[in-house]
């Protein structure tokens, strides 16, 4: 994974400015968590970002992008797509293949809802959404994570569960997270976003949960 660095970043919706201009470097080996209140920006910001890294990066959007009528097994495959030719693609959507069955039932194993391979994603619970999709996002291994509040429907221990693997597997990752106690023990380094701009862009270890309230 390259470091990346953009300049003037900004997003407008009917001639409002929601984001930017902003500059936003990141180095690999950095876990930064976007943090801001509702509206601030942050979903805006990880598009940005997405637009301008989806080669090389794992992407967890707010609204999961779920094919409902698909398995769950099918679901995670789709982090692979564009790393297999259309026949392997078009084969696996009939009969998958052992190999693809294996890595992927480790990976549901893992976050704790091995029994759901083949259910389809339409009749999972919220919480079993948003791991599929972060299924999606480790199958695919992309060197980068942008994740945009992958946590927000799990409950505790699976939270934490969750942002372990995350930060373990991917070297790099930009996470909007909006518990800021889960930003401060799984990132190494916290951006503050305040009516689109950074307001805040400090370690994590340098900071308290109250130097973090002041965005809010
Ligand atoms: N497609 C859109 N059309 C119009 N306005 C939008 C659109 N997407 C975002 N906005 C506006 O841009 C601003 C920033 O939204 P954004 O979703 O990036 O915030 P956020 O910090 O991610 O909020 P949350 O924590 O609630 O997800 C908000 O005022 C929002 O209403």
């Amino acid at each position: 994974m390259r470091d990346f660095a953009f300049d003037g970043l900004s997003a407008s919706f009917g001639g409002q400015r929601v984001i930017g201009p902003l500059s936003l470097a990141v180095k690999q080996g950095e876990h930064v968590a976007l943090v801001g209140k509702s509206g601030a920006g942050k979903s805006t910001l990880i598009k940005l970002l997405y637009e301008r890294l989806t080669r090389e990066a794992s992407l967890v959007p707010q609204g999961l992008g779920l094919v409902n009528a698909l398995p769950v097994f099918h679901n995670v495959f789709m982090g692979q797509l564009d790393k297999h030719p259309l026949w392997y693609n078009t084969l696996t959507l009939i009969r998958p293949f052992r190999k693809d069955r294996d890595v992927i039932r480790g990976l549901l194993d893992d976050l704790g809802i091995p029994d759901k391979q083949w259910t389809p994603a339409a009749t999972l619970s919220g919480g079993e959404r948003q791991r599929v999709a972060i299924a999606r996002a480790l199958y695919r291994q992309a060197p980068l994570l942008l994740a945009d509040e992958p946590i927000s429907a799990l409950d505790g221990p699976m939270a934490h569960l969750v942002m372990q693997a995350l930060t373990d597997r991917f070297s790099t990752s930009v996470i909007a997270l909006h518990d800021v106690d889960m930003a401060l023990t799984y990132c190494n380094r916290i951006v503050g976003i305040q009516d689109g701009q950074v307001a805040l862009d400090q370690p994590a270890s340098r900071l308290r949960t109250s130097d973090i309230m002041t965005l809010y």
